[in-house]
């Protein structure tokens, strides 16, 4: 059995079988009597190195004996695994050569938070976003196909990732093609909150069976001595195995089913894995883990562990779950906008892709409970969802992650802008996110709504001003989005009455001359250090679309150097609207556009990234000044 913990160490725990394994070579030459040793090594080291680092802690508990596994049958590199999500991969980047840097995952220069490419040859394909790993396993299997190579191709998805609609995409076309692919659904039944759903019904309904079998297994020789009683064990048996046979569903679609069977047991895994890895055809192994296995706190608590803050020495294990601090998280301002406008008003409605926690939800879900819908990892549903509420004169509202919205672009436009609906997007996590890094990026989400007719757009400076934004783009009706950072704001007290803002129209922060930075959003502070320093003009702009051209023309006359500043890719972001409709005006003022460059920023502290970028004070103030420098000299030459 494995070894549990109830403590994090602080110091590094002794871990012999575990440092002689620097790949999956290593773990494949020990004999199989000392798998369970590695086993209880490579949980503790993984507890001690996310404590001394923070990150995904949950889910990577929950495949230890999975990962060990895997490595130890599957001839990996050339073997294809294929993670899903991939926050669970810190055991699987332990036995891949990594152990010693995993204490600087998702920091700056250190280890990506999930498997990428360019960090290991055993990271076979780069994910973050869920619900990839079959299609991308399938078509390795395919391409190895093509190229006459056996190598065997692994996908391994958590039932949360299986809720998605490319899941099963991918599940209807290997059945199709009849590749040889092995999905292992690594059912823990989590998402980042309770997993939800039929799907997840009908999962909990096997795992239920499989103790019905135990039993009735278990009851076998006692009972046949018992005719009678053995007749109505078969009789119920009969009725039993039509409600939750494991198979049906994954049968039905072509899938050969094994399973479920218990994820923490290395040799019915090793037994299993051994005798299914040659199958031909697609197979699907269903395991039942617990997330945070082997960390009690972990085990009773999966939505709070799930990722982890560093734990400070001398500081008690509750450090280790994000706490609330003195400044609100804009995700806190959101929810409390929810709250209080569907207090006044029932038509309001809240749909969460998943996201509960992370988005504010958790009191609004307590109150409203009838008007709260988390509709698992399910973006594009929550979209169209909204819309056919909308439809009904509903105010839906939907949270997401500017990242996980990308997901849901057709819906947005087909479904929700085109039909010109009554549907308002909280978009969270809108700009650099930090240490999740490029694949959670809220960095596009100007460029890709800016272009779509009908939709309105807002940028708050300050908490104040989001929930004040909320409240406006709700009351609008059509389809309006105002996107915030994950974090906290500046600490500006939140006004109780909801004052709607007039659309389109930016707000004068500060008076001066020669130079006039027109701020999207809430890198407004640097903007206002930055003018001090330069006696510049500062705008608060609010509003990408519509954009306050009657303020941008009055500005153009009167500065010789207009500045855009946003938490956004250059490229067809706010900065590019501003070009737009001087260019479409005639008016030739220069322009310097300060925003993110043409390259994905990479994990680290958000306000190091930023302050990199140049997008700090002293780096905006240094830009401008640069700017004025080349201006002069321009002039100068006449
Ligand atoms: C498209 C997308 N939406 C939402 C998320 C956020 N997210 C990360 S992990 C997770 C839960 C995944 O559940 P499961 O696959 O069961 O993995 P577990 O954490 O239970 O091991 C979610 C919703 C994401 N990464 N990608
Ligand atoms: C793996 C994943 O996609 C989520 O766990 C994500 O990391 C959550 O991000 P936040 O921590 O910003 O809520
Ligand atoms: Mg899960």
């Amino acid at each position: 059995m494995a070894k549990t913990f109830d403590e994090i160490p602080l110091t590094r725990p002794s871990t012999p079988l575990l440092d002689r394994i620097d790949r999956p070579a290593d773990l494949r030459a020990l004999p199989r009597e000392q798998l369970h040793q590695v086993v209880d090594e490579l949980r503790a080291y993984l507890l001690y190195a996310v404590g001394q680092c923070g990150g995904h802690f949950g889910a990577g508990l929950g495949v230890v004996e999975l990962t060990v596994a895997l490595h130890y049958l599957f001839e990996t590199p050339d073997d294809r695994l294929v993670w899903d999500v991939g926050h669970q991969t810190y055991p699987h980047k332990i036995l891949t050569g990594r152990r010693e840097q995993l204490t600087s995952i998702r920091q700056q220069g250190g280890l990506s938070g999930f498997p990428n490419r360019a960090e290991s040859e055993y990271d076979t394909f780069g994910v973050g976003h869920s619900s990839t790993s079959i299609s991308a396993a399938l078509g390795m299997a395919l391409g190895a196909e093509m190229a006459g190579r056996q190598r065997r191709s692994v996908a391994v998805i958590g039932d949360g990732a299986m809720t998605a609609g490319q899941a099963f995409e991918a599940l209807n076309h290997a059945a199709h093609t009849k590749s040889n692919l092995l999905v292992i659904l690594n059912d823990n039944n989590m998402s980042i909150s309770h997993n939800v759903g039929g799907l997840a019904n009908y999962f909990a309904r096997i795992w239920a069976s499989k103790t019905y079998i135990a039993l009735r297994e278990g009851g076998k020789k006692v009972l046949s001595a018992m005719p009678a009683a053995w007749d109505f064990l078969r009789r119920t048996e009969e009725s039993m195995k039509n409600m939750v046979s494991p198979d049906a569903l994954f049968e039905s679609i072509g899938f050969n089913y094994i399973g479920p069977l218990d994820g923490h047991d290395i040799d019915e895994l090793l037994d299993t894995l051994g005798n299914i890895r040659d199958l031909k055809g697609p197979q699907l192994l269903h395991v039942y883990t617990t997330k945070g296995k082997g960390f009690a706190p972990a085990e009773a608590d999966p939505v709070g562990y799930h990722a982890i803050n560093k734990i400070e020495p001398k500081k008690k294990l509750e450090q280790a779950v994000p706490k609330p601090g003195p400044l609100l998280k804009y995700q806190d301002i959101f929810g409390g906008f929810l709250c209080d406008a569907a207090a006044r008003d029932a038509r309001l409605v809240a749909i969460t892709p998943a996201m509960c926690e992370g988005s504010g939800m958790v009191e609004f879900s307590r109150r409203f409970p009838e008007r709260f819908h988390d509709v698992a990892i399910c973006e594009q549903h929550a979209l169209t969802l909204a819309a056919g509420l909308a439809c009904e004169n509903q105010k839906p509202v939907v949270a997401i992650y500017s990242t996980f919205l990308q997901r849901a672009y057709d819906q947005l436009i087909h479904d929700i802008a085109l039909q010109n609906l009554d549907v308002t997007f909280g978009i969270d996590r809108a700009g650099i996110v930090g240490e999740d890094g490029a694949t959670h990026g809220g960095v596009f989400d100007l460029a890709y709504l800016r272009c779509v007719p009908n939709m309105i757009i807002a940028a708050p400076a300050d908490e104040n001003e989001c929930r004040q934004l909320l409240y406006t783009a709700w009351q609008h009706p059509g389809p309006a989005a105002v996107r915030y950072p994950r974090g906290t704001g500046p600490g500006v007290p939140l006004a109780d009455r909801f004052n709607a803002l007039p659309i389109g129209k930016g707000r004068r922060v500060r008076e001066g001359r020669q130079v006039a930075i027109l701020s999207f959003g809430v890198l407004l502070p640097a903007a206002q250090a930055a003018a001090e320093a330069l006696d510049a003009t500062v705008i608060d702009m609010r509003w990408v679309k519509p954009l306050d051209e009657v303020l941008i023309r009055e500005l153009a006359t009167h500065h010789s150097l207009l500045v855009t500043l946003e938490d956004h890719q250059l490229m067809a972001g706010a900065g590019s609207a501003v070009n737009e409709y001087l260019a479409a005006s005639a008016l030739t003022v220069p322009v310097l556009n300060l925003g993110l460059p043409d390259t994905f920023i990479h994990h680290g502290k958000r306000d190091v990234l930023l302050a990199g970028l140049g997008l700090d004070a002293a780096g905006i103030e240094q830009s401008i000044r640069d700017r004025l420098l080349g201006l002069e000299a321009r002039a100068a030459r006449g």
